[in-house]
């Protein structure tokens, strides 16, 4: 949170007040750090760099999902980051943000007839291709529009990792990727078809990885499956490795370092010549990003129980809610500490009709007051993306700080236009 720092005792997004956004924008709302974001790809970049001789120029792919607003991609892509797409709407939003087709990756289980022809129209750098039944859609698609698109198969290592069961992918009965013996058969069988070409093989065990054994035993077996496939003759050239790289949320794990991990995946892939992509979509976002919101009251009930409600909700930031995710919360103005400032425990909760729409229970905060600011920390990656309208509240707005200036990215729709969406059937 190098970024997020206090300044005459208010919490500042860079050099911008967030009390001032507050005012200016309202709460709750979404504030990023062009700063955090640039720190974190160098951070890897450097990383990638250190080990040319492993690898060559890596291709660090940024995973779109984890937050795809278009200055934030516009951001990363100005730096000369990739993104890593799951649908024709990122593939979209990448291109207007300015991803060169070349860097830009195709993964997904259920890419559709028309989201493959769109990807293969567009020229991207490679499909990553997660099933038999893809193929078999993949190249009468190809050769109807006389392309022949570079593809890489997605391995299902059976080896799952991550911070929730909900977020495993590589695990045996996840839906992701093809188990070795079967992906090496695709792989011989694409080769064969004059209309794909097979460059190499993916994978990607799951998100919120804070241990670098199984991303390690992962890789391991793409070497392995690469040097069997060179054996009978195929060409690979290309290893995706993936995303996951956990970040240190405060009150979480500990994390690997983004060093640690490469110069790990340096090591396993010494001496393959292998072109290496990275996918990181939290690593470069997360710790980018906060939740501003504002206290609305506390409720104190007699038997002691205070519950701190806040503006923002599950709707806004579902992590809590969806993964049971620890997010810290700060105030943005913190009252000085001691006597009867001492920390007070509070359920932390939102507005929605849902007892899901809880933050944290029995959080130990500073003394809050209706009116106060408050941030969630650790919020740039999986929370504007994820968030909804649901019991209409306005989408949560996202603003982009820059040294001193800020700017609306996405703005809080109003009411007028949130109605105004949905025209009335014509019989009522
Ligand atoms: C194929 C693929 N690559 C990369 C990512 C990014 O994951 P993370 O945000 O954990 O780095 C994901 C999401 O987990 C993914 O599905
Ligand atoms: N949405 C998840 C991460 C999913 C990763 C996507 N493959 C989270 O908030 O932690």
């Amino acid at each position: 949170m190098h970024h997020f720092d206090l300044k005459d005792g208010a919490l500042q997004a860079e050099g911008v007040s967030l009390e001032a956004l507050a005012e200016a924008v309202g709460t709750p709302a979404y504030v990023y750090s062009t700063a955090t974001l640039t720190r974190h790809y160098g951070v890897l970049r450097e990383a990638a760099d250190a080990h040319r001789e492993a690898w060559g120029d890596a291709l660090i792919a940024y995973a779109v999902k984890a937050n795809s607003n278009l200055s934030v991609l516009a951001t990363l892509a100005r730096l000369g980051c990739g993104a890593d797409t799951v649908s024709e709407g990122e593939i979209r939003r990448a291109l207007a943000a300015g991803v060169p087709a070349g860097k830009i990756i195709f993964s997904g289980v259920g890419k559709t007839d028309g989201e493959l022809a769109f990807a293969i129209q567009q020229g991207v750098r490679q499909i990553n291709v997660e099933s038999p039944a893809e193929l078999d859609r993949l190249i009468p698609i190809a050769e109807r529009l006389g392309k022949v698109p570079e593809i890489a198969i997605r391995v299902n290592p059976k080896i799952g990792a991550g911070g929730h069961a909900k977020i495993t992918t590589g695990g045996e009965g996840d839906k992701f990727g093809i188990p070795a013996d079967e992906a090496m058969a695709l792989y011989v069988r694409a080769a064969a078809s004059p209309h794909v070409t097979p460059v190499g093989l993916a994978c990607h065990i799951g998100s919120q990885i804070t241990d670098l054994t199984p991303l390690e035993a992962a890789f391991r077996l793409l070497r392995s499956m690469t040097e069997e496939l060179r054996a009978k003759g195929q060409t690979v050239t290309r290893l995706d490795l993936g995303g996951g790289l956990g970040v240190p949320y405060v009150g979480g794990a500990p994390t690997a370092s983004p060093a640690d991990y490469v110069a790990m995946a340096a090591r396993v892939l010494d001496g393959l010549g292998v072109e290496a992509a990275f996918e990181p979509g939290r690593l470069l976002a997360a710790n980018a990003g906060v939740l501003l919101s504002r206290v609305i009251q506390i409720t104190e009930r007699a038997d002691g129980r205070r519950f701190l409600v806040l503006d923002a909700a599950m709707n806004d930031l579902i992590r809590p809610a969806m993964y049971d995710s620890f997010h810290e919360i700060k105030a943005v103005r913190p009252r000085e500490a001691g006597g009867h400032n001492a920390p007070t425990a509070y359920d932390v909760v939102g507005p929605i009709c849902e007892t899901g729409d809880t933050f944290a229970r029995g959080r130990d905060l500073p003394p809050l007051q209706a009116g106060d600011l408050v941030v969630f920390t650790g919020a740039g990656a999986y929370g504007a993306v994820m968030s909804s309208e649901y019991n209409t509240r306005p989408l949560v707005p996202e603003v982009l700080v820059d040294g001193d200036r800020w700017a609306v990215i996405r703005p809080r729709p109003t009411y007028e236009e949130m109605l105004a969406r949905e025209p009335m059937a014509d019989w009522l």
